[in-house]
């Protein structure tokens, strides 16, 4: 390589040292410039070459609590090096540990971090000297011959002469349509963009723009663009800004969340048998399926995933663990939505009371009225007591002929009965208040109830029917002997049973839900002329008996008889059950069947029966407890926020912020106002849990309070802060 052919590059940086940081070529022919004291400033720094990241290996991150001092290079992404990062420091507060989640960090908000970044100097300067050296603007009169600005610029030829004719400014250049699919209006690209833009520009503006989208079915200005399958994205997008913008808290509909759960289930047979099914309204079509799933029931305490729950050692807990056991609080938190449902009295037509009861809400499943159990057509509803604000069913007979108020009066008895397997009931009236005469009970009521008919005859959507089995019939025997025994004992029959009048309450128990009827519809029809046959075959059948038929009619439902018979003693041969169970419901369908007699036939059965209930009511007993040290600490809870942080006293040097109670606010922000090494709120529950159980017991450990600002420290231990807490609640409550 000649020396004079290359001197044009001995002013010019090497890009080599300016890449890799040396050049392997320096002292091999390089001919470009590797002075160090030229290469500083022009370019951008390589790698540990800048002043910045030479001292970037000394500079720490202190970690709060921690004190562990990193070294920045170890910590640091490439890119952050490359930004020139040289410390983040943040005041070191040392914390005692009583926990993994316990230490408080509230200096990590506080961190100032110093960043360097690359000035665009350099890169300017970098930049420019390149850029000078490609253009020729240096002294090097090579270059000036070589390549400068007189040089011809490179024209490619076009190949069409489709844009030739379009001028090179960014304002000009069309916008991309892409093409229509068939069938759709056709819009010139100009118009699409603007009609886009405005819609846009109207949603970000609050919808101030006359130009309207609608989005959604059931708006009134369906738009013009709306209709134009192109924008479909951009609408369901623009959607939730319209729908932000105009959202008015009077005017908004009532959200009812369309839910998979059981309770939806339940209102979606509602509709399903409506005889007059109602087509849906824009708002339930917009509202559909917005929430599939149920009410937040797993909020604050999600069940831990299979594996975790498998792999738990018997010492370890999870925060699942602290509460109501998830079936069960799903179950009663359904059957407390389904008590809270409510319905406009105009959208059913129904009266805004009837005597002392309102709020009426039907929960009939089966809207088929043709049907009349009790001969006449019978609606059930839910209502709320205007005297106890308790919830009742109310039962109504629709068109009674009461000719009397004596025909009532057969109820005072039945008002007696308290037994287990019979819902209560409390009243009886009649009433114009549907305009026609109805005949109201008013009874117990049980959310999320379903006939024995309902449960094992009939599918809804999300529930199968279920199986009909040899215990489950033992299970039902036992408990309408039960109420047999009962009503009896009180000189009362209970008439005719009817797997549509027979509700099942919770898993496996059921209760007799028109308890009374039967005797007051008795009485009217005593005061109508009737056939004195009709009267005399009425008063046949025993309670036995009539148990006995509802028991075989369910147990022949399980099995395809070969030979069809009316016999009872012939069906129940052909059951595929054992015999014990055939000898007892062969036994009910005997002349001389006797109460007695059938109670000592199914003893072994009640002591089976008993052993479960007992069972599950050691079950039950077991997550009431977990609840009462719940509700402990959420009187916890309720005793720190009434001391802390009241208005009233805030000029109180002694309760304020500074003055005697302000270990217990600090102790709040400890429990709950805690933040981890990034800054982020810590949200752990076993925390609280922890921090609030040893307050409450005041054991003796000690923990370091740090006010957000980090200028106080304590050190308290529970027991201290126990008897604070006490003090200044007595003092509250004026008794110190
Ligand atoms: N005390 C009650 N508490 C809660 N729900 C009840 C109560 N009594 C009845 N129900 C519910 O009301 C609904 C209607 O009951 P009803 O006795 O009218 O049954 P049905 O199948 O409609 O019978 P029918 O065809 O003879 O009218 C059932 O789903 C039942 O579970």
């Amino acid at each position: 390589m000649s020396g004079s052919q290359y001197d044009w590059a001995k002013n010019i940086p090497c890009r080599n040292i300016q890449i890799h940081g040396f050049c392997k070529f320096e002292h091999k022919g390089c001919s470009y410039n590797h002075d160090p004291a030229l290469q500083k400033g022009t370019a951008v720094s390589p790698v540990g070459a800048s002043a910045n990241t030479a001292s970037a290996g000394e500079s720490t991150i202190t970690s709060a609590g921690t004190n562990s001092t990193v070294t920045t290079s170890s910590l640091m992404s490439p890119s952050s090096q490359l930004a020139g990062i040289t410390s983040i420091n943040s005041s070191p507060v040392t914390t005692l540990s009583t926990g993994k989640t316990s230490t408080f960090k509230p200096s990590v908000f506080n961190q100032k971090a110093s960043y360097s970044l690359p000035t665009n100097d350099n890169n300017d300067s970098a930049n420019s000297s390149t850029s000078s050296a490609l253009n020729g603007t240096s002294s090097s009169p090579i270059m000036n011959k070589k390549f400068n600005l007189d040089s011809p610029a490179f024209r490619p030829t076009p190949l069409s002469t489709k844009f030739a004719s379009l001028s090179p400014s960014l304002d000009h250049i069309p916008t991309f349509v892409p093409s229509i699919p068939n069938g759709k209006t056709e819009k010139s690209p100009a118009t699409e963009t603007a009609t886009i833009a405005s819609a846009i520009r109207s949603n970000l503006n609050g919808g101030e723009s006359t130009s309207t989208l609608n989005f959604g079915p059931g708006q009134a200005n369906a738009g013009k663009i709306s209709n134009d399958a192109t924008f479909n994205d951009l609408g369901s997008m623009s959607s939730t800004l319209t729908k932000t913008n105009s959202f008015n808290p009077v005017t908004a509909p009532v959200f009812t969340p369309k839910t998979n759960s059981a309770s939806d289930t339940i209102n979606s047979l509602n509709t399903n048998f409506s005889s007059h099914p109602q087509p849906p309204t824009g708002e339930d079509l917009f509202y559909q399926n917005t929430n599939l799933y149920p009410v937040n029931f797993l909020l604050y305490a999600p069940p831990p995933p299979p594996h975790v729950e498998l792999n738990k050692k018997s010492n370890e807990r999870t925060v699942d663990d602290l509460f109501i056991n998830n079936k069960l609080r799903e179950y009663l938190q359904l059957k407390n939505e389904e008590s809270l449902k409510s319905i406009s009295n105009n959208e059913l037509d129904l009266p805004s009371h009837v005597g002392q009861y309102h709020s009426l809400y039907p929960i009939d499943h089966n809207f088929d009225y043709s049907t009349k159990s009790f001969g006449y057509v019978s609606i059930v509803y839910k209502c709320m007591s205007n005297e106890n604000g308790k919830l009742y069913t109310m039962r109504r007979l629709q068109n009674v002929p009461i000719t009397s108020p004596s025909v009532l009066k057969s109820i005072k008895k039945w008002k007696k009965v308290d037994c287990s397997n019979c819902v209560k009931v409390y009243d009886v009236f009649t009433t114009r208040a549907f305009n026609d005469n109805s005949l109201i009970l008013i009874y117990d009521y049980y959310p999320m109830s379903l006939t024995l008919m309902e449960n094992h005859f009939m599918s809804f959507p999300g529930k199968n029917p279920d199986l009909i089995t040899e215990d489950s019939l033992w299970n039902y025997t036992i408990q309408l002997l039960n109420a047999i025994t009962e009503v009896n004992r009180l000189g009362l029959s209970l008439g005719s049973l009817t797997s549509s009048k027979i509700i099942i309450t919770n898993k496996g128990r059921i209760r007799l839900s028109a308890v009374g009827i039967n005797s007051i519809l008795e009485d009217v029809s005593k005061t109508l002329p009737k056939d004195a046959k009709e009267l005399e075959e009425a008063e046949e059948d025993s309670d036995l008996l009539n148990l006995g038929k509802l028991i075989l009619f369910l147990a022949k439902s399980t099995t395809y008889l070969k030979a069809p018979t009316e016999d009872p003693m012939e069906i129940i041969m052909q059951l595929k059950f054992t015999n014990v169970f055939k000898k007892m419901l062969s036994y009910l369908f005997r002349e001389d069947a006797t109460i007695e007699r059938f109670q000592e036939l199914v003893a072994p059965m009640i002591l089976k029966l008993a052993n479960g209930l007992q069972n599950s009511c050691d079950y039950m007993e077991s997550n009431l407890m977990g609840e009462l040290e719940n509700a402990r600490l959420v009187r916890l809870f309720a005793k720190l926020d009434f001391i802390s942080e009241r208005p009233e006293v805030v000029k109180d040097g002694l309760w304020s912020e500074t003055g005697e109670r302000y270990p217990i606010k600090l102790f709040k922000d400890y429990v709950f106002h805690q933040i981890d090494d990034n800054g982020k709120p810590v949200v752990d529950l076993t925390h609280v849990i922890n921090c609030l159980n040893k307050l409450d017991a005041g054991v003796d450990e000690n923990i370091l309070l740090v006010s957000s600002d980090e200028m106080t420290c304590l050190i308290m231990s529970y027991k201290q802060l126990k008897e604070l807490v006490n003090k200044s609640f007595l003092k509250l409550l004026g008794k110190e």
